[in-house]
């Protein structure tokens, strides 16, 4: 069942996990395993160091943390990271995983001593797991009650101290309680071509294959700020680059597959450009309401603003306004639009 939040990953641009990267244990990974190898992200980074040092210092478990921000950029990587760094073991799980309070409780119950629990999407967590969670993350510990009517009484059940890391694509859909109880809020930022560059040069390594520096150049402007576009990318760019060159990703080889694969010279595909033209065409420019624009094209809204939006928005494409989205002279250009509608010959 498709639920909302799930995106389309028939996309090569979704930078949703598809199945073939969740299971992609025949390759070697690519996920950096320390905070100096992980790139970018310099403030988090930075923040990061300073707490998971004082923690050690202290001889105590690091803060819960929330990492916050759009798919792909490598919440789930900086969690394990984490873990690493801070010496401790990761479990690792998900909002919708979780049914039950007493699927949370197997989970707690199981973490030693400073342990990290990820728990990814936690902004779908069902309200009676949340309320769970609570004393575990203030106090960690458990209230569980036994038997029914008159004769329930509640237990208490002590856990390990632990760290929650919690990822979410959405922090406004958190409920303020939960929020509250996080020490560490960080966001993710979408990363730069240079950024995008060296994580395809270091990926291109792990993968052993050459890689011109024009050629990773290439494909970090077309990955729309996000590794894991990035990181899919290089691996059919260099399918290309085996059977049609000789095996070495150059800019030019880059281009073709990625054209072929109907990525633009900006990493917008057919869904970005549906969008920006009915808001050109279908509205004038705009402004023009989120649900609306949703329902005119035909397309989940959480898609629309944690996949489509925040990248437009990065290219100065789109802009947000109290009343509504409104495409920029920057979209016109780009799409070949004039300022009256009409498209450029
Ligand atoms: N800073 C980075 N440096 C190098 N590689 C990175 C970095 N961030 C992410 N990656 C790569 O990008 C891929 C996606 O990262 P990750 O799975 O952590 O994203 P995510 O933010 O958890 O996404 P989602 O929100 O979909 O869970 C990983 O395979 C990892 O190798
Ligand atoms: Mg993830």
């Amino acid at each position: 069942m498709i639920e909302k939040g799930d995106f389309d990953i028939d996309r090569i641009v979704t930078p949703k996990e598809t199945q073939a990267e969740t299971t992609d244990d025949f390759e070697v990974s690519l996920r950096p395993k320390t905070l100096d190898e992980y790139i970018g992200q310099e403030k988090v980074k930075e923040n990061l160091k300073i707490y998971i040092q004082a923690a050690k210092n202290r001889g105590d478990s690091l803060d819960h943390v929330l990492l916050y921000g759009p798919p792909g950029l490598g919440k789930t990587t900086l969690s394990a990271i984490i873990a690493h760094e801070m010496g401790v073991n990761i479990r690792i799980t998900s909002g919708p995983a979780i049914e039950k309070p007493g699927d949370l409780a197997a989970l707690l119950t199981n973490l030693e001593k400073g342990d990290v629990l990820f728990i990814d999407e936690i902004h779908r967590l069902s309200r009676q797991v949340e309320e769970v969670l609570y004393p575990a993350l203030e106090d960690y510990a458990l209230d569980i009650i036994m038997g029914k009517g008159p004769a329930a009484r509640s237990i208490r059940i002590e856990l390990n101290k632990f760290t929650l890391i919690g990822a979410t694509t959405r922090a406004g859909s958190l409920s303020a309680p939960l929020r509250d109880r996080f020490g560490v809020i960080q966001r993710l930022e979408l990363y730069n071509t240079e950024q995008l560059s060296d994580i395809v040069k270091r990926s291109a390594v792990l993968l052993g294959v050459a890689c011109d520096d024009d050629g990773a150049e290439e494909i970090a402007k077309r990955s729309r700020g996000t590794p894991r576009i990035a990181n899919r990318f290089l691996r059919r760019v260099r399918d290309f680059a085996e059977v049609m060159g000789n095996g070495r990703i150059t800019a030019d080889i880059a281009k073709i597959a990625l054209n072929r694969m109907d990525v633009d010279k900006l990493g917008l595909d057919s869904l970005d450009k549906r969008l920006l033209t009915m808001i050109i065409k279908g509205y004038d420019g705009g402004p023009v309401g989120l649900e609306t624009l949703a329902a005119a094209i035909g397309e989940e809204s959480v898609t629309i603003e944690d996949v489509c939006e925040p990248y437009l928005m990065q290219l100065g494409f789109l802009s947000k306004t109290p009343r509504g989205r409104v495409a920029t002279q920057l979209a016109y250009d780009h799409l070949g639009f004039l300022k009256d509608g009409q498209t450029h010959l």
